[in-house]
């Protein structure tokens, strides 16, 4: 039977001035509410992306306030270039003060830090609500106090710098948290830097200020370095990884910010910033890539063989351009309209996670995918899609798939991939943190239907429903280029004369140019190319954990029916 939660415990009532009007304000362990005194509650839904209020009352949940500190108000006086308290208004005279930061909502998942400042004659009483805040925000013992900071300088549009001084570090310092900041020197500093000097020790979580690039940095000295500590071989591809300690928070500051975006809902260094600040928590899938019994990377976000590794091949080269690169070598790719063969072979994943077409969006908290204490997962099954359409379990459990073909692009998605290009992403049901990757096997078509694929990302449509697309929600796979398939694979292939095409093939690998199908592509990995074409993949089930918590549903704040239990 569940145990009902308790009541939130009254803790002070009060009244105070508040913009020349008096309030009643209170405190009890789970919010600080305060709504003008005289004024008749009538709830309202009331601004779809304000704070939690009904008409006239506003309430702040304890676990989002930032602060709170006594106020001074000061000016010069005239002349003496001394300092002295004025009051802003008559009723305010002789005034102590206080005010607290927290946060606020605003439109497409943003956040704001907004500030309250409460006026009243009595300095004991101020001092006695200061103290009462700072005592229930001590029991957030969720919140970091210390932070190893990295930036990199030169990401997107090189204004990390900028953003961080500028944005963050005020509002780390205004929640009293402690920051250690590297600055980066060149590339892989921080991975170095994390992997072996850092003293991981003295921090409760480590910041990332860049782009996807460099959040990748920050995974793998901290994988890595969890790994070395544990005594895990990273080369073996069957090893269990150990899950990493220190959370990690993301400031973009990069050209596509995907991780950033499909975590928090959008790419705003504030939002970020204070998702850090409340200490937020959430886990994250993490594929691991080998090219035999050497492990090459770790990736969170795309996976993309084909179209995607030939963007990105093309967009190094026009790095200086920033984040336009993405679009110019986006539609140059496009139009090249390669294709390549080869085999995919992969483990389907268990069908209580869902499939990749349920439209099951991950959203903050929902479905509820615990990792037990196994390794395997544990999801609530009311909340899973019966969708049966790719796969029956009984078909497919522990059984491996294996498909060939020619293809213009193979991707896997361990989470959705959003970002403000494609703010649904390469897959939009795919989860954060559920063991899985969504692969997506994009079959040689027109140069007609794949653009009317790619086009999909950008709006409502289902990228999906074409019959030259398919999709399946894999534990593992692996691929290998059609050139570097043996023997036994190559004889494996219907009504196809083997001996003329291998030795077709091996010319072919030297000219890549040629649209012959048997040109090499490579694999893009988090924005970095992988150096082999042949990878076997791995999903490992929240293996990292980010400051934040998912995408919220926006609905939770149109209606202050959640508050009627205070
Ligand atoms: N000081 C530095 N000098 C040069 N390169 C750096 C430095 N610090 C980090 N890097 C590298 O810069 C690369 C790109 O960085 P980052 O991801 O921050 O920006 P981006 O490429 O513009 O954005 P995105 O990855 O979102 O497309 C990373 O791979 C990282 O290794
Ligand atoms: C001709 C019309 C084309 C319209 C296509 C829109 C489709 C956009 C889907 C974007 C998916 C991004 C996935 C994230 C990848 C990141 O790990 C990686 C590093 O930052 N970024 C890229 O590789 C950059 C990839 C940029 C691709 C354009
Ligand atoms: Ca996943």
């Amino acid at each position: 039977m569940e145990i009902p939660p308790k009541p939130p415990q009254l803790l002070l009532s009060s009244q105070f001035s508040l913009q020349n009007r008096v309030c009643e304000v209170t405190l009890n362990s789970a919010f600080l509410s305060w709504k003008e005194v005289g004024l008749r509650q009538k709830r309202t839904a009331g601004n779809i992306y304000g704070p939690l209020k009904a008409a006239g009352s506003h309430y702040v949940p304890v676990c989002e306030i930032v602060s709170v500190q006594e106020t001074e108000e000061e000016c010069p006086s005239a002349g003496v270039g001394k300092w002295q308290k004025v009051p802003q208004n008559p009723s305010e005279s002789n005034s102590h003060a206080f005010t607290v930061s927290y946060v606020e909502r605003t439109q497409k998942h943003r956040w704001r830090c907004s500030e309250v400042t409460f006026h009243c004659t009595d300095g004991t009483l101020c001092l006695q609500w200061v103290q009462a805040i700072r005592e229930q925000l001590s029991l957030l013992t969720i919140r970091p106090k210390s932070l190893l900071v990295y930036i990199n300088p030169y990401g997107g549009k090189h204004h990390g710098k900028r953003i961080y001084e500028q944005k963050v570090a005020p509002i780390f310092s205004r929640a009293s948290i402690f920051t250690d900041v590297i600055v980066t020197e060149r590339a892989n500093h921080a991975r170095d830097h994390l992997k072996s000097e850092a003293e991981l020790k003295k921090y409760d979580g480590v910041v990332c200020v860049g782009g996807d690039g460099m959040f990748s940095e920050i995974i793998h000295g901290l994988i890595s370095r969890t790994q070395c500590d544990s005594g895990i071989d990273q080369n073996r591809s069957d090893e269990t990884l150990v899950p990493c300690g220190l959370r990690i928070g993301i400031i973009p500051a990069g050209s596509t910010d995907c991780i950033c975006y499909a975590t928090v809902g959008s790419n705003d260094p504030v939002t970020s910033a204070l998702h850090i600040v409340v200490g937020d928590s959430q886990p994250m899938d993490v594929c691991s890539i080998h090219h035999d019994t050497t492990f090459l990377r770790y990736s969170v976000s795309l996976l993309g063989y084909g179209f995607y590794g030939d963007v990105l091949t093309d967009s190094e080269r026009k790095r200086w351009m920033g984040p336009a690169r993405y679009d110019i070598s986006g539609v140059k790719t496009f139009l090249s309209h390669r294709y390549y063969e080869g085999t995919i072979s992969f483990l389907p994943a268990d069908r209580n996670v869902g499939t990749p077409r349920d439209k099951m969006q991950c959203r903050s908290g929902f479905p509820k995918i615990k990792k037990s204490s196994a390794g395997c997962l544990q999801t609530d099954d009311k909340q899973v899609s019966k969708d049966k359409e790719i796969f029956s379990d009984t078909d497919t459990k522990g059984v491996w798939q294996v498909i060939r073909g020619k293809f213009l692009a193979i991707n896997a998605a361990c989470m959705s991939c959003a970002c403000p290009r494609s703010p649904k992403g390469l897959s939009p049901s795919a989860h954060l943190a559920d063991g899985t990757a969504d692969l997506i096997l994009v079959r040689k078509c027109s140069r007609f239907d794949f653009l009317c694929h790619l086009l999909r990302h950008t709006n409502k449509d289902d990228q999906f429903d074409h019959p030259f697309v398919e999709v399946y929600r894999v534990q593992q796979f692996r691929f290998t280029p059609r050139h570097e398939e043996t023997d036994s694979e190559l004889d494996l292939r219907e009504a196809e004369g083997s001996g003329r095409k291998r030795i077709f093939s091996q010319i072919c690998k030297e000219h890549s140019a040629c649209n012959c199908g048997l040109a090499q592509s490579s694999w893009n990995c988090d924005g970095e190319i992988l150096p082999y074409a042949a990878i076997q993949v791995r999903v490992h089930c929240q293996l990292i954990k980010l400051f934040a918590r998912g995408i919220e549903e926006q609905s939770i704040f149109d209606e202050p029916s959640a508050l009627s239990a205070i």
